[in-house]
């Protein structure tokens, strides 16, 4: 299954099933971000509606009675048929009754008195099984997308590096495997019901098995090299920056190392990990890594996939949880990250919990929060003394994983100390009659292969 690049913009009404386990302020804020990824995805949202249920195992997912209004918004090109079977599930699932969500929906999002025929997308905030999500496109006659679709979706169009587009292709296909699988049966009767999209339905589960296989080879070899360069790396301190999708990991990722990493107000901008070195530069180098974002019901393919990308999380001396201080979910937006890095094995080694975009917040709102998080750094990435601040913390913990030792190195050795100043910190520098005395902070294995090269100096005098 991918989205079909049509030339008009897709109008799409977003769908959220309130069930005992999800409701309330969790069902709004997941269907408000719903909206932002349809958004992401170049879609118009034209409205949402929802419906309280006790679970979202129904054949054809919602009510009849629902089923028919929405048919409606979508210009009626399906078939609302009886339910024979209600349930997919041993209990029974009964509408309950239904409800207008959206207090803290975009003001721009209209959710009722909704114009016929305005839909030609329906999105639904939760994972269909595949035979839902082809009886709902047969009963509606648009296309008809879940959570994890449109994920998928988006991670499929922002993967810009090799390692990423294989992550992702990887995932993307397991999510189309059965799919594909359940729609094989009903090609004709799914071909009449929509025009576009349906390229993937004629790969056999063999042709999707195949190619998953090479993809899978690939990216083992891929992340061999990318070991390779971890390693190559590892003496040096290194700080990663990691949080929920558009927290403003990257945009503090250029402000600390004056790189011209993107940050864009869109939800996934960043999929692979990037390095660079902090800036201004102090020796030895700190290397700064962006991270690919998280989310809420972040599929678990897509999750697993992520591994060889947060491994450079996985290897930092220190984690940057950059949050968006002025989004009222951030406190649950900083849970699913903590649990997203447990998944995928990140040990913190050492922490800072950086609540950002402090510019959206009130004196009052940013007094509170420190008061609620004294550990925490309050930034904003467009306050330059924000920026010098973290530049300052970042440098005075990795001195603190420093040790310092003494050089006496001969005159005539003189190249080994424009070396060592270039790649390390010099914090006393002593002039002798016949050599220099040098003081020298730096990580133990720096120093280690130091000394071995002056002890080999000394030899060959
Ligand atoms: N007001 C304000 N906006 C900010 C701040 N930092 C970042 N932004 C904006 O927030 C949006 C997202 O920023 P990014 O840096 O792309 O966020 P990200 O965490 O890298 O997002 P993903 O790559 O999707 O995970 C952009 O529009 C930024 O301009 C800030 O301190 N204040
Ligand atoms: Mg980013």
């Amino acid at each position: 299954m991918q989205l079909t690049a049509k030339a008009s913009l897709n109008h799409a009404l977003l769908i959220s099933i309130c069930t005992p386990q999800f409701k309330g302020d969790e069902a709004t804020e997941s269907l408000a971000e719903l909206a932002r990824l349809v958004t992401t995805l170049g879609f118009k949202v034209v409205g949402t509606q929802s419906q309280k249920l006790s679970s979202t195992n129904k054949v054809n997912v919602l009510g009849l009675g629902k089923l028919a209004e929405i048919a409606h918004l979508t210009g009626n090109k399906g078939e609302v048929e009886e339910e024979e079977n209600d349930d997919l599930s041993q209990d029974s699932s009964k509408e309950i009754k239904d409800e207008t969500l959206l207090t803290n929906m975009p003001s721009d999002i209209p959710s009722e008195n909704l114009p016929f025929a305005c839909a030609d997308v329906v999105v639904f905030d939760c994972d269909l099984s595949p035979s839902q999500l082809r009886n709902v496109e047969n009963q509606l006659g648009v296309e008809v997308f879940d959570r994890t679709g449109i994920i998928i979706e988006i991670f499929s169009r922002h993967a810009r590096t090799k390692t990423a587009k294989l992550q992702v292709e990887i995932a993307r296909l397991n999510y189309v495997a059965p799919r594909l699988r359940e729609t094989s049966s009903g090609d004709r009767d799914r071909q009449m019901g929509k025009g576009a999209g349906e390229t993937n339905l004629e790969l056999n589960r063999r042709a999707v098995r195949d190619q998953l296989a090479d993809l899978k080879r690939e990216l083992v070899s891929v992340q061999h090299e990318m070991k390779g360069r971890r390693t190559q790396r590892s003496e040096l301190f290194c700080v990663a920056l990691v949080g929920y999708t558009n927290a403003g990991k990257s945009s503090m990722m250029r402000a600390i190392t004056g790189s011209d990493v993107e940050g864009e107000n869109k939800l996934f901008a960043t999929l692979d990990t990037t390095v660079r070195a902090l800036y201004p530069t102090v020796q030895p180098r700190i290397l700064v890594s962006d991270t690919v974002g998280f989310i809420k019901k972040l599929p678990h393919d897509l999750v697993a996939s992520f591994h060889s990308t947060l491994a450079e999380a996985h290897d930092a001396s220190l984690l940057l949880y950059v949050v968006d201080a002025s989004d009222p979910s951030f406190r649950s937006q900083l849970d699913v990250v903590h649990e997203v890095l447990e998944e995928v094995g990140v040990e913190d080694s050492k922490k800072l919990l950086v609540l950002n975009k402090s510019d959206q917040l009130s004196t009052e709102e940013q007094q509170a929060l420190m008061a609620e998080f004294p550990d925490a750094m309050m930034t904003s990435t467009r306050n330059p003394a924000d920026i010098s601040k973290l530049h300052q913390y970042i440098v005075n913990t990795a001195q603190e994983e420093m040790i310092e030792d003494e050089f006496i190195i001969p005159y005539t050795a003189k190249g080994i100390i424009g070396e060592i100043r270039s790649s390390m910190s010099v914090t006393k520098e002593e002039y002798e009659y016949s050599h220099i005395k040098l003081t020298v902070r730096s990580n133990a294995i720096d120093l280690e292969r130091l000394k071995k090269r002056m002890l080999n100096i000394e030899a060959d005098k």
